[in-house]
């Protein structure tokens, strides 16, 4: 696992691989999702209580996480009806990289920032089974990641995340609060017009 590569950073149990993807392989990934969202259009989500969240978003694999007047969830298929293409073959291999596991993910979501875009602090905590891992990988501008602990009042420090990191949230932080509080807007030229795309890779169901 993680051959080659210096050991993470690791911050409240956050694991953190600064530049695991180079600017080739930055910019082979973008190109890869593009082809997801042509597939699968990026949307504006909507919290279960009415809010608009400020990010874009869409999603390659088996399930989608998605979020409507509904609620929050895993869905089969996109909410125009066409299936979610599947996860992008360089994207496995980074999560088989990154995590020497040989069960892949079942989902890939994909957030789009752009200008003044942010998440909340939040915990990933709709999937079946936490003790898989969530890698989290970036791309574009950089962000401002804020870690905390599972428990909500544990305190939180950030940290700015650049193109090519891949965060594993796992163990003790798989149940972490955290959330993107800015962007630098522009801060890189690897999206054509801006902004930051995020890849959280996902183990949904334990079947
Ligand atoms: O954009 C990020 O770095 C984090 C995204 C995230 O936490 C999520 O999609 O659940
Ligand atoms: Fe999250």
């Amino acid at each position: 696992m993680a051959q080659d590569k210096d050991p993470p950073l690791m911050v409240r149990g956050f694991a953190i691989w600064r530049g695991w993807l180079d600017a080739p392989a930055q910019a082979a990934m973008v190109a890869d999702i593009s082809a997801v969202a042509r597939a699968a259009p990026f949307v504006a989500p909507v919290t279960p209580g009415g809010r608009p969240m400020s990010v874009r978003m869409t999603v390659a694999g088996r399930v989608g996480w998605v979020t409507d007047r509904q609620g929050y969830r895993y869905a089969a298929r996109h909410p125009s009806g066409v299936p979610w293409p599947p996860i992008p073959a360089r994207v496995l291999a980074l999560w088989r990289g990154v995590t020497g596991l040989d069960r892949d993910p079942d989902c890939c979501l994909v957030n789009f920032y752009g200008e003044g875009a942010r998440m909340g602090l939040h915990q990933d905590r709709d999937e079946g089974d936490f003790t898989w891992p969530v890698v989290s990988v970036s791309l574009g501008d950089d962000a401002l990641f804020r870690m905390g602990g599972a428990d909500r009042g544990a305190g939180t420090e950030s940290l700015w995340l650049r193109s090519g990191d891949v965060v594993v949230m796992g163990g003790a932080a798989r149940l972490a609060w955290h959330g993107v509080d800015r962007l630098r807007f522009g801060s890189s030229r690897l999206l054509p017009q801006g902004g930051r795309i995020n890849l959280t890779l996902r183990v949904v169901t334990s079947a």
